[in-house]
C-alpha cells in the first residue's frame, strides 16, 4: 500500500470537515441560535433509534419522546441505554421509552468495522424491519426510514470488489466509504419502495460536524484543536439531531423519500451516489454479505 493511498483519504476527510465547519460558523454568525422548529405530536407512533444512548441519537430520542412517540433505543451499551431511558423519562415525562440492545458482533462476522457497523448493520436492521414498516405505513402517514450519513461521503469511494478494505486500508477512507454506501443504499431502497407502491419512505441525513464522542479516536493534536474551538464551530448534539428529527416527523416530508438532507433542506449528494447501477450492485452484494434474499432480484 503506497504512502499516498494511506494519506490521501485522511487529507480529503479533513478538507471536507474544515469546509463544513466553516459553513457552520458562517451560518451561526448569520442566524445565531435559531429556535427549534415545532412539529405535530406523534402519540400513536413508534421510533427505533440506533445509537440512541449517546450523542446525536440521544438527542433525537429525547425530542421524539417529547413529541409523544414510543421510542426504542437500539445500541451496544446496556448501562448507557438504561441510563438514557431513565433520563428521557424524567425529562420528557414520556414513560414509553425502551431499550433494545444488540451485542458487538463485528469480529464474529469478520466485517471491517466501519463498513459492518456503520453500513451493514443498518442495511440488515432496515431489511428485517421492512415488512413491519410496510404494514405500519398508510397513505397519509408513511412509515419513515432515516439513515445517518456524513459530509465525508463526498470524498468517499466505493470499492465494490474490496468493500472490507482488505487490499488497502485507511480508517478515513473506510469511514467515508461506509457513509457513501449509506447514501447509495437509501436511494436504492426508495426506488424499490416506490416501485412497490408501499407507504414507506427512506431519506438520508447529514448532521454536520457535531461535538460528540465520535471524535474519540482522532489524534491528540486534533483533539486539542477540537477542545479549543468546538464551542464555536461544532454543532451541539441537540443541533446535530435537528435534521434527523425533521426527517422523522416533519409534515414537509410526508410521502417524500430519496432525499439527502442537510440543515433541514434537500441537498445534492455526491454525483456517483445517483448511479443506479452502482446502487443495485451494492444492494445485491450487501444482501449476499448479510445472508438475506435480494428483493430487487425477486422483483419485490
Ligand atoms: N458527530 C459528528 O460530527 C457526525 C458527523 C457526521 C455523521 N455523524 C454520524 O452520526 C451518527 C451518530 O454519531 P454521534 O456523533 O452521535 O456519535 P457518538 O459516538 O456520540 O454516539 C454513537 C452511538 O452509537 C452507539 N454504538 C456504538 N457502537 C455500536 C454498536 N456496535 N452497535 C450499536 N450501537 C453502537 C454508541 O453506544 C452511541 O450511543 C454516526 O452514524 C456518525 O457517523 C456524526
Amino acid at each position: 500500500m503506497s504512502f499516498l493511498s494511506r494519506v490521501l483519504p485522511l487529507l480529503l476527510v479533513y478538507y471536507i470537515g474544515l469546509t463544513v465547519i466553516l459553513q457552520q460558523l458562517l451560518r451561526r454568525l448569520r442566524l445565531g441560535s435559531a429556535l427549534a422548529p415545532v412539529f405535530p405530536t406523534q402519540n400513536e407512533k413508534v421510533a427505533i433509534v440506533t445509537g440512541g444512548a449517546g450523542g446525536i441519537g440521544y438527542h433525537t430520542v429525547k425530542h421524539l419522546a417529547r413529541l409523544g412517540m414510543h421510542v426504542i433505543i437500539a445500541g451496544n451499551d446496556e448501562n448507557g441505554g438504561q441510563e438514557s431511558v431513565r433520563q428521557v423519562k424524567e425529562e420528557t415525562l414520556n414513560e414509553k421509552a425502551a431499550v433494545m440492545l444488540v451485542p458487538e458482533r463485528k469480529t464474529q462476522y469478520g466485517f471491517e468495522e466501519h463498513f459492518g457497523l456503520n453500513y451493514l448493520g443498518h442495511f440488515l436492521l432496515t431489511n428485517l424491519l421492512l415488512e413491519t414498516l410496510k404494514q405500519s405505513g398508510i397513505h397519509s402517514y408513511n412509515a419513515r426510514i432515516v439513515t445517518l450519513s456524513s459530509a465525508t461521503h463526498y470524498v468517499g469511494e466505493l470499492h465494490l470488489k474490496d468493500l472490507h478494505s482488505s487490499c488497502s486500508y485507511s480508517p478515513h477512507g473506510a469511514y467515508a466509504q461506509s457513509k457513501l454506501a449509506l447514501v447509495l443504499f437509501t436511494y436504492q431502497l426508495q426506488h424499490l419502495l416506490t416501485a412497490e407502491g408501499s407507504h414507506v419512505t427512506a431519506n438520508v441525513v447529514d448532521p454536520g460536524v457535531v461535538n460528540t464522542e465520535l471524535y474519540q479516536n482522532v489524534c491528540w493534536a486534533v483533539k486539542m484543536v477540537k477542545w479549543m474551538t468546538a464551542w464555536l464551530v461544532f454543532k451541539t448534539p441537540e443541533e446535530g439531531a435537528s435534521t434527523s428529527i425533521y426527517a422523522a416527523v416533519s409534515p414537509d416530508l410526508e410521502g417524500v423519500g430519496g432525499c439527502y438532507l442537510y440543515n433541514e433542506k434537500r441537498t445534492k449528494s455526491l454525483d456517483v451516489s445517483y448511479d443506479e447501477e452502482l446502487q443495485r450492485r451494492l444492494w445485491t452484494e450487501s444482501c449476499k454479505m448479510v445472508g438475506i434474499p435480494d428483493m430487487a432480484l425477486r422483483g419485490l
